[in-house]
């Protein structure tokens, strides 16, 4: 059927009336309350169940990273959820700041299954919850609002009878989430929530988690923030309440929705690391957190390690993650893109030239870099993938990877004649030209393959006209030319047959030489047929420039076993003279 047919299917969700709404003012300045719900929401809605292997190793993440709330399972689901239950707190894994829950349906020999099975936990949460929602309770349970108010009601007093008998020394906590929140009459949310309060009698000592599910998200973030804001003015017992949101992603702005709700007045948010859990996930735990972090909020969770975090959640849903994903996709800190590639080639530049006047690392000053939000550094990854190379690449990126990866900081001319060879070489294959085959390019245009110690016999006399220093080299450590080292390097050159003329030192300024590195030289010289350029490498600058010459020579189809007109030079005839 055609898309254009099909709108009369479905109907617009009417949103709450809220004119007199706070939210869109207000900033985030402070992480909220965490839970993951990895172990629950997002195993249940796996291919294949956690086994305990991988349960564990997600529980030990989760710890590691630093989230205190982890809702560890649905105990009463599988002989699997029970028993993990059980094992970390046999086994006592759970760290005194670390506080587990575990998610039941409102009935009784379900809550009582469920409380013995945290038998022995020093401190834990039951977590019950029903539907509230009208087609719910119309179509799944069949029962009046009264009913389902007395659902909730008699599922509190279930965990409160059986958690007294089983768990009298746990440190027990209490939350209640009215399933499907976000598609429930929002007074009558309420009136379920103060149903349940009134059994649990929250006061000091004694919170209670009210979650807000947005099970199955269908409105548009600010909708779900008005509900929110709603929410929160009129729920009583605002001390003793905690209110919490567990937003899922259906029309995939979950996070969007989180962070308004957060603005409304939420206070504890349950997700999943990488959107994992039911249909499109539960709302995202690393975006979240990394998206508070780039505007200089501390999520209060260690992100240093993503691809830990990521190769965890990947071995333990065996699911992949996108290589889109945010902050932790494979892709997200690459430009293949020319002008991206260019702008943050010149980002670093900027960046490095700012701390070096500071007298500062890089990694103090503050970041702006075009195009990505966040330092990779920051989250583990490192700067080499942050250009790769295909048809879509320039200049910028093909010079970043010479530099990165290479060493090697190409003239400005230089970079955008090299960059048309990496560009047919990419038209021609397709594919991705990986930066050790870059190097080998620039290696098979610009370095000679000759004999270093062989004299040069050209046809033509080279003109050397530009000579660039790799890493600005003994020519020049502050931009301008030294001129003994250049009437050094003429007097050198002058015998192998090689002119110099009008040479100017184009290497970068600042930086010092390493005395130990061997030297690398860009030269470009003129012959009869036009300039080219030439690479060379050499214990000295004198030996790394002569062999530039050289490969210039050869490019321009200079190099000739029998020279005409021109004195048979270079290093063994300058030994011999
Ligand atoms: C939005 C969410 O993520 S909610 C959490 C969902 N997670 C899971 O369901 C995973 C774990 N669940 C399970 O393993 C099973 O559902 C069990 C073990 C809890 C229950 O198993 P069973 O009783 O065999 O099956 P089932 O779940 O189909 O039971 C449905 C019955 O419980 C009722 N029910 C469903 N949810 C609830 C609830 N929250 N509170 C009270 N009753 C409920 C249904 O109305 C239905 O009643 P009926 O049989 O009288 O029609
Ligand atoms: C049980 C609740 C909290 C849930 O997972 C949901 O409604 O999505
Ligand atoms: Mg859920």
């Amino acid at each position: 059927m055609k898309a254009d047919r099909l709108p009369h299917r479905y109907q617009a969700f009417v949103p709450m009336t809220l004119p007199d709404r706070t939210w869109p003012d207000k900033t985030l300045t402070a992480a909220p309350r965490w839970l993951s719900t990895d172990l629950r929401d997002g195993n249940q809605a796996l291919v294949n169940p956690m086994t305990p292997a991988r349960k564990l190793a997600m529980f030990d993440l989760l710890v590691d990273m630093g989230y205190k709330e982890i809702e560890v399972g649905f105990p009463v689901a599988s002989q699997d959820d029970h028993d993990f239950v059980r094992l970390l707190i046999e086994q006592d894994r759970i760290p005194e700041d670390v506080r587990i829950s575990v998610l039941v349906q409102a009935r009784d020999e379900l809550i009582r299954r469920t409380a013995e099975s945290l038998r022995g936990a020093r401190s834990a949460t039951i977590h019950v919850y029903n539907a509230t929602a009208p087609l719910f309770r119309d179509v799944v349970f069949g029962i009046s609002r009264q009913e389902c108010v007395d659902l909730a009601v008699r599922g509190t007093e279930s965990m409160l009878r059986h958690s007294e008998r089983l768990l009298a020394d746990c440190d027990l906590g209490y939350q209640y989430s009215p399933e499907l929140f976000n598609e429930t009459e929002p007074e009558f949310a309420v009136e379920v929530c103060e149903a349940v309060m009134d059994r649990w009698e929250p006061g000091p000592g004694r919170e209670i988690v009210l979650n807000f599910p947005a099970t199955v998200e269908r409105s548009t973030p600010n909708v779900f923030a008005d509900q929110i804001e709603w929410l929160d003015r009129t729920l009583s017992r605002p001390a003793w309440r905690c209110l919490s949101i567990h937003p899922h992603n259906d029309r995939g702005t979950g996070v969007a929705a989180t962070e308004l709700a957060l603005l409304a007045g939420a206070k504890r948010v349950e997700g999943c690391l990488f959107g994992g859990g039911e249909r499109a996930g539960n709302v995202c735990l690393v975006t979240l957190g990394l998206n508070m972090l780039t505007h200089g909020v501390d999520p209060g969770i260690d992100f240093s390690d993503i691809d830990r975090v990521r190769r965890t959640v990947e071995y333990c849903s065996e699911l992949p993650v996108s290589p889109r994903h945010p902050y932790g996709g494979e892709l997200v800190y690459t430009a293949f893109s020319g002008s991206h590639q260019d702008a943050i080639k010149k980002g670093f530049a900027a960046l490095e030239a700012q701390a070096a006047e500071a007298g500062e690392s890089v990694r103090d000053r503050d970041w702006r870099m075009p195009y990505l939000p966040i330092d990779p550094e920051d989250v583990g990854r490192s700067y080499e993938a942050v250009v790769r190379i295909n048809s879509q690449s320039g200049k910028g990126g093909v010079a970043y990877v010479m530099s990165a990866w290479h060493g090697l900081d190409l003239p400005r001319d230089l970079q955008i004649e090299f960059a048309r060879t990496v560009q047919a070489v990419a038209d021609a294959t397709g594919a991705e030209i990986t930066p050790d085959r870059v190097g080998r390019l620039f290696e098979q245009e610009y370095l000679s393959t000759a004999d270093a110690t062989k004299p040069l016999a050209v046809r033509h006399v080279p003109v050397l006209t530009e000579l660039f220093v790799d890493g600005a080299g003994p020519l020049s450590a502050d931009g301008a030319v030294r001129s003994g080292e250049l009437d050094s390097l003429c007097t050198t050159l002058a015998p192998w047959g090689v002119l110099v003329t009008g040479l100017e030192h184009t290497g970068p300024a600042g930086k010092s030489q390493d005395p130990g590195r061997e030297a690398a030289v860009y030269a470009r010289c003129t012959f009869p047929d036009g300039p080219a350029w030439g690479f060379g490498r050499g214990p000295d600058l004198h030996a790394a420039a002569f062999s530039a010459v050289r490969a210039a020579a050869a490019r321009a189809g200079e190099t000739s076993p029998e020279p005409t007109g021109v004195p048979v030079a270079g290093p063994a005839a300058a030994e011999r003279g």
